[in-house]
């Protein structure tokens, strides 16, 4: 189970200093371990990492690379939201009708998911894909968990190509037609961008341009996540 901070063990992740000068000095934020002898990893706090971007940024498809080749588990806040819809519980309608209309979900929703997840994962190098949506989730999750991320990493996309890429993902899914993808973006703009711009004053944000191949975008994205060491 998960603790409030001051119960947490912390697994301190140690970063090589051999970043370029084109990534940010990322700071750790956990910096006293507090790891007592017979501890489980279980208790052991996790490294967070925060994965943003606008719609069709590509946020699930790095994710998957990332959790592939560095051992992260890959946390879709949208995927839980869909998996809701189809296990029909109880908040299952009102989901579908605030996705469909391209809206955030409640935080105490989507924060209980991911928590769920987290609890259940053996893996203490976490993904966190699309979420925080809004500054509303974001210190939400900061209450209700207890903790900040270690990392945010933002997808900069043009719109344009963020539309094209939607408009042929081809999964069937119910918020990828140009009506609630025009509100997705103004969502996104409104409502994740200063998130982005809070995470970035903290020195969290590592910002990647998200344009060429998949294989363009990783080789950005390689480096962010090679420079980390955990003990
Ligand atoms: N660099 C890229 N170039 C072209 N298409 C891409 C690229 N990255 C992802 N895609 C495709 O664009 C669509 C949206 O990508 P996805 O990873 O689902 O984005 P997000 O999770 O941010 O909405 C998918 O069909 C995916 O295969
Ligand atoms: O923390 C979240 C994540 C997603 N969503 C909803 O789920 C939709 C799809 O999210 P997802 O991240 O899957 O979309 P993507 O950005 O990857 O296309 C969003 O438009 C929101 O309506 C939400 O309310 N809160
Ligand atoms: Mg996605």
């Amino acid at each position: 189970m998960w603790r409030r901070p001051a119960l947490f063990s912390y697994w301190i992740p140690s970063y090589l200093c051999t970043a370029s000068s084109n990534y940010i000095d990322l700071h750790v934020h956990h910096l006293h371990r507090q790891v007592k002898e017979g501890d489980t990893s279980k208790q052991v706090r996790p490294f967070i990492t925060f994965v943003l971007g606008g719609p069709g940024s590509g946020k699930g498809t790095q994710c998957a690379k990332i959790a592939e080749t560095f051992g992260f588990a890959h946390l879709s806040a949208g995927e839980l939201l869909r998996k809701e819809i189809s296990s029909g519980c109880e908040n299952g309608e009102m989901i579908l009708d605030i996705i469909k209309e391209g809206n955030i979900v409640p935080s105490e929703i989507t924060i209980n998911l991911i928590r769920k997840e987290i609890e259940l994962s053996e893996n203490r190098k976490i993904l966190v894909d699309g979420f925080p949506r809004t500054n509303e989730n974001r210190i939400a999750f900061e209450s209700i968990i207890g903790v900040e991320p270690d990392l945010v990493i933002f997808f900069d996309c043009p719109e344009e190509e963020m539309v094209k890429r939607l408009l042929s993902r081809n999964q069937g899914r119910i918020d990828d037609n140009i009506e609630t993808i025009k509100k997705r973006l103004e969502v996104f703009d409104k409502l994740n961008l200063p998130v982005i711009n809070y995470y970035s004053s903290k020195g969290k944000l590592q910002k990647i341009k998200a344009v060429g191949t998949m294989e363009d975008i990783f080789e950005k994205v390689y480096p962010v996540f090679a420079s980390l060491r955990f003990e």
